[in-house]
């Protein structure tokens, strides 16, 4: 690969969306760069989901480019960006509750491989599958509960399984939409670990509001503000940025 640290992997330039006659992002451009882990914060209503939305393809721009390795993804289907290494998971759970862990872990592969060997023989397909399912249920530290109905997880676990859905498919960028929302201080902790982990190897552009866990966890922190990005920049400079701590940081921060 001739990539270097610096490459931005996805790019966003002059991205606008309206509803109407609202426009809710307006004008936004970012390059995030590859390896790093990209935090998107931003008061409530600023546009961050509508942002998400816009990259993974469920929602069109009214406007602008959007670019995943220098090829543009503006408009396409969603399932054509995730073939194109984009996975995003969802605040809302994405889980199959009375399949087990297992079972949930093995649909997604199936799902994926399947765009990518669907010429090969079935029995070499699904020992693939099963290969794949095992390593991820490894990375995200479920495998011992592999037989479990996903239901029945603690709502820590049914976020990890999310996770593990996420990168199923082999994507390198990873999208994650409030990943520790509505955890306990314990459970933030594993899913900040398993992030950390999931992310060495892979981008990650994240929605995250509890800001213990973007400082510790973001290599680059964007502000969005009615539909801007107003800063962009590491932790200790957004911390320290006068803007941004009137416009959104304020009293959290002190
Ligand atoms: N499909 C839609 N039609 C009309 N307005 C919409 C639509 N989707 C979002 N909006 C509006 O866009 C604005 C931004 O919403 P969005 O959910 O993107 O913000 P957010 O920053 O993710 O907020 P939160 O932090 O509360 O999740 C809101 O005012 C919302 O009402």
């Amino acid at each position: 690969m001739s990539a270097t640290a610096k490459t931005p992997i996805l790019e966003l330039a002059g991205l606008r969306k309206s509803f109407g006659r609202m426009e809710i992002i307006r004008g936004v451009d970012l390059a995030v760069v590859q390896g790093e882990r990209h935090a998107i914060i931003g008061p409530n209503g600023a546009g961050k989901s509508t942002l998400f939305h816009l990259v993974s393809g469920h929602l069109r721009p009214s406007a602008g480019a959007i670019r995943l390795r220098g090829e543009s993804i503006e408009g396409l289907p969603p399932q054509s960006i995730n073939r194109r290494g984009l996975s995003r998971s969802f605040q809302v759970t994405n889980i199959f509750p009375r399949l087990s862990v297992w079972e949930n872990v093995r649909c997604a592969t199936l799902w994926s491989l399947g765009h990518r060997y669907s010429f090969w023989r079935d029995v070499e397909r699904l020992d693939d599958v099963t290969r794949r399912t095992e390593e991820i249920l490894t990375e995200i530290d479920l495998i011992d509960r592999r037989r479990t109905p996903a239901g029945v997880l603690t709502y820590g676990e049914q976020r990890a399984l999310e996770i593990g859905l996420t990168i199923a498919g082999h994507a390198d960028v990873l999208l994650l939409d409030e990943p520790t929302a509505g955890m306990s201080h314990a459970e933030t902790e594993r899913v900040v670990a398993l992030i950390r982990k999931v992310s060495e190897k892979r981008t990650l552009l994240m929605i995250e509001h509890d800001m213990q866990v973007v400082f510790d966890l973001a290599d680059r922190i964007s502000v969005l503000v009615y539909g801007e990005i107003i800063a962009c920049d590491t932790p200790a400079r957004i911390k320290a940025n006068a803007a941004v701590q009137q416009a959104y940081l304020g009293t959290e921060a002190a």
